[in-house]
């Protein structure tokens, strides 16, 4: 009986025969007979092995760009394969806002598909590098090859590799770095390589969990933006550009800002802050436009403030009524200094920017204006079609008052709640003042004191509400008394005029 140690010995003798006849064969075949060889070998070796490879290189192309199935089966891999294999590779990805865990080189996993089984190896090719060169080593380069029997053919390069990119884009999606862009002044556009945006990573931690607002209200929003995100067919058949306009309205402090940032969190979309003002016309605004990316939420905050009716835009935090501006421009040009260029977006340049044929470029993406007084606003500007829903944001209830109670004390209730009820059903207080009233001032102080110092501000709020009408009661009063007083003079002096007249008549006669 031959044992172990023999027929590895005996094994060992084949390799060495083998890998003698392989060099023997590479040195003295011609290179044309050596590849006709090859491929006759590779067509045997084919017939009789059952299983068919694909391999999928990171970097591809003539511009050797890294392969977008590349990165979406690693990522397909990271989620779900990667559970399985016992070497990982932990990667920090361009964009990801956490590391990807992929299966480290020569590692293999299997994975099921409508029950078939496939498997997936990752592995390098390293570059060879000529000693006599000039030019930097080349970088190895990577790969997946996924392997599966022939008679799956069909199936797996039919519908499971498809299935594999567009799981590997949605987790891509979700694990993105998500950003906060604004928009860089045309005059800067060639220092910053001609991008019109820069950016932040957007963290604002608002969700629609921590939002105070009617529960109805809020998961109406919140149904309304899903239906918009899985909205890409029924868009299509309408023929409607996949967008959403909002228009969010109220006064300051009631949660607007806070609202676009949860939008944001919920659907995990970009946040792009256009500040108009720094927009010199109609052209900037649609060149900005263009580079905007889908899945994102383009916000101008205080509408009313930035574009006048006419076209014209002013700013809030303009501090220079008009005339003092002309003057300063007058002076500018007095100095000889050249007239600064007013900004020319117009209202009929924002509508197009809304609803043009370029806002269609892109998709899924949402068009958020904010403002304080409504009533400012075009009609043309905030019609259906371009902002299709209205949100008023308003002074704080009950039940938000109960959603900002657990955020900031982390109770549900509380005897103190029906004191706080009443007061709120008599008084208006934004959330953002509700909010301020609930922070413990110290750390020593418990959430009893907190209730009772939202309740005294609600009280003195209550009474400052009333004095205010008061006043202006009494001012209406005095008002009506100085109009009545006036009317009775000019009676008199009417009167006096008449008299006078009559006076004369009698004289005459
Ligand atoms: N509805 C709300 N839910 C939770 N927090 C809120 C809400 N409203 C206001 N706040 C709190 O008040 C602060 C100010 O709110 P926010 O900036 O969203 O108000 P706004 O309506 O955008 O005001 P403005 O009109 O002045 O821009 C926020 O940081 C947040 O902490
Ligand atoms: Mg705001």
């Amino acid at each position: 009986m031959t044992t172990a140690f023999e027929l590895w010995s005996h094994l060992g003798s084949v390799a060495a025969g083998l890998m003698f006849a392989w060099a023997l064969f590479k040195q003295y075949f011609p290179p044309q007979l050596r590849a006709y060889i090859e491929g006759y070998a590779h067509k045997a070796i084919g017939h009789a092995y059952p299983y068919i490879q694909i391999t999928f290189p990171e970097i591809s192309g003539e511009r050797l760009e890294r392969c977008e199935a590349y990165s979406a089966i690693q990522n397909y891999l990271s989620a779900s394969a990667s559970a399985r294999a016992t070497r990982l590779k932990a990667e920090s990805v361009k964009d990801s806002k956490s590391l990807v865990l992929s299966m480290d080189e020569n590692e293999e996993v299997v994975d099921e598909f409508e029950g078939v089984k496939v498997w997936w190896s990752s592995s390098v090719a390293v570059s060879r590098i000529s000693m006599f060169s000039l030019q930097p080593p080349p970088e190895d380069r990577r790969l997946y090859r996924l392997t599966f029997h022939r008679s799956h053919r069909e199936l797996i390069t039919g519908s499971y590799i498809k299935y594999v990119l567009v799981k590997g884009k949605a987790v891509a999606a979700e694990n993105r770095q998500r950003k906060l862009f604004t928009n860089n002044p045309s005059s800067n556009w060639y220092y910053y390589k001609a991008s019109k945006w820069s950016h932040v990573a957007f963290e604002h931690p608002a969700t629609f969990d921590t939002l105070a607002m009617e529960p109805n209200k809020k998961s109406e929003i919140m149904n309304d933006l899903l239906k918009f995100r899985r909205g890409k067919e029924y868009y299509e058949r309408i023929g409607k550009a996949w967008k959403r306009g909002y228009l969010l309205y109220g006064p300051p402090g009631t949660g607007k800002s806070t609202m676009i940032a949860a939008m944001a969190n919920f659907l995990n979309y970009d946040v792009y802050d256009l500040e108009l003002t720094t927009v010199k016309d109609n052209t900037e605004l649609r060149k900005l436009l263009i580079e905007t990316s889908a899945k994102s939420i383009i916000v101008i905050e205080d509408i009313d403030c930035s574009l006048d009716l006419t076209g014209q835009r002013k700013t809030k935090k303009r501090k220079k009524d008009d005339d003092e501006e002309k003057a300063d421009a007058v002076k500018r040009m007095a100095k000889g200094g050249e007239e600064s260029k007013d900004s020319k977006v117009t209202l009929s340049g924002l509508l197009n920017f809304i609803d043009g044929l370029w806002s269609a470029c892109g998709g899924e993406r949402i068009i958020v204006f904010t403002t304080n007084f409504v009533e400012r606003l075009d009609p043309a500007l905030i019609r259906r079609g371009r902002m299709d829903k209205h949100i008023e944001m308003s002074y704080c209830c009950f039940e938000s008052f109960k959603v900002l109670a657990w955020n900031y004390l982390g109770v549900e209730s509380h005897p103190l709640f029906a004191t706080v009820r009443r007061l709120l059903a008599e008084t208006k207080m934004t959330p953002a003042d509700v909010a301020e009233n609930l922070m413990p001032k110290s750390d020593d102080e418990n959430e009893e004191a907190c209730l009772e110092g939202l309740i005294e501000a609600l009280q003195k709020a209550k009474e400052d509400a009333r004095k205010k009408s008061e006043e202006e009661e009494e001012e209406k009063a005095a008002a009506a008394g100085e109009a009545e007083a006036t009317a009775a003079r000019a009676m008199t002096w009417e009167e006096g005029q008449l008299k006078l007249s009559g006076m004369k008549e009698n004289a005459m006669h």
